[in-house]
């Protein structure tokens, strides 16, 4: 391998401590020296864009596209992203070789103690169709208002009144040493999104080198969970407009239990269920159950 090598990164704070972690648990399980990995930011068309919601101009692409050409054209030997980012189809010629072990899943609510103590019509800031439509589930009263931009843009954005209330992922606060803002949400009320939580590395398929470096700091746990949430994802063919809460969690005898939900985006009609599953290749029978038990309104927002 040539080093140093180049870790591509988006620039946001959270996702710079992300790459650090990364380039940490590559140095301690190989025993390299800081200047063995060179964190090179890119900046990604989801960071330029900050006053639409990704879902209406291309999507989790956005937060990849120019990380992708990096790695292509050989500018970075890989990259890191967080898992809930990253598109559910990827490039053919692009693989993810590692994800670090998982944080806290869960979402915190920050403005209220619980989504029942918020105030009767109460705003929340969110671009997240899925917090949009479990708030409107949870809250019918609530409404929903856009909230772009990293963690501190969008805690700035509640102090200066713009909402009531957000819901910020645990994971980030405790990584961005925030973990005390705000109250998390019991998953039971609020599952939370496909690979919440995870951080997960790309390579390029053809660069044996790499995939084997990256292989040694896979937490395979969090690997295989974050697996079954995509395959469940690639199963019901949801795209990031989609409302879709997905949590894999290991469970007895080598197996996983597989919790799911899908909801229209005003949080009206959900249809939502569990399964054991053994691995990626079981997640789509929890995706089709849910759609079969969809109202017709749910199944049509799933193209079905
Ligand atoms: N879409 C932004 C994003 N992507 C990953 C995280 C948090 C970290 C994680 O879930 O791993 C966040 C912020 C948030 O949802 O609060």
């Amino acid at each position: 391998m040539q080093f140093p090598l180049r870790l591509g990164t988006r620039g946001s704070p959270l996702a710079l401590t992300q790459a650090n972690m990364v380039k940490s648990a590559l140095m301690a399980a190989h025993g390299w020296a800081d200047d063995a990995i060179e964190i090179v930011p890119i900046r990604t068309s989801g960071d330029r864009i900050q006053d639409r919601a990704l879902a209406d101009v291309g999507g989790k692409a956005l937060w990849t596209k120019e990380l992708d050409r990096a790695l292509a054209d050989g500018e970075i030997h890989f990259a890191v992203h967080s898992m809930k980012d990253v598109e559910t189809i990827r490039p053919a010629e692009i693989v993810i070789a590692a994800m670090l072990p998982r944080a806290d899943v869960r979402d915190r609510l920050i403005g209220a103690e619980s989504l029942a103590a918020l105030p009767e019509g109460a705003v929340i800031g969110t671009s997240s169709p899925r917090r949009a439509a479990q708030v409107r589930r949870a809250r019918p009263d609530a409404s929903v208002t856009l909230f772009r931009g990293n963690v501190d843009t969008r805690l700035a954005k509640l102090v200066a009144g713009e909402a009531d209330a957000t819901l910020l992922a645990a994971a980030g606060l405790s990584r961005l040493d925030r973990p005390d803002v705000g109250a998390p949400i019991p998953i039971e009320t609020m599952l939370p999104a496909p690979a919440q939580g995870a951080v997960g590395i790309e390579t390029l398929a053809a660069n044996a080198d790499m995939r084997a470096a990256l292989a040694a700091i896979d937490h395979a746990p969090t690997s295989a969970c974050v697996r079954i949430e995509r395959a469940l994802l690639a199963a019901l063919a949801a795209d990031c407009r989609s409302p879709v809460a997905a949590l894999a969690e290991p469970a007895a005898d080598g197996a996983y239990r597989l919790r799911a939900e899908i909801l229209t985006e005003d949080g009206g009609e959900q249809s939502g269920g569990e399964a054991i599953v053994h691995g990626p290749d079981e997640a789509a029978a929890l995706a089709a159950n849910l759609l079969a038990r969809a109202s017709p309104r749910l199944r049509r927002l799933f193209g079905r």
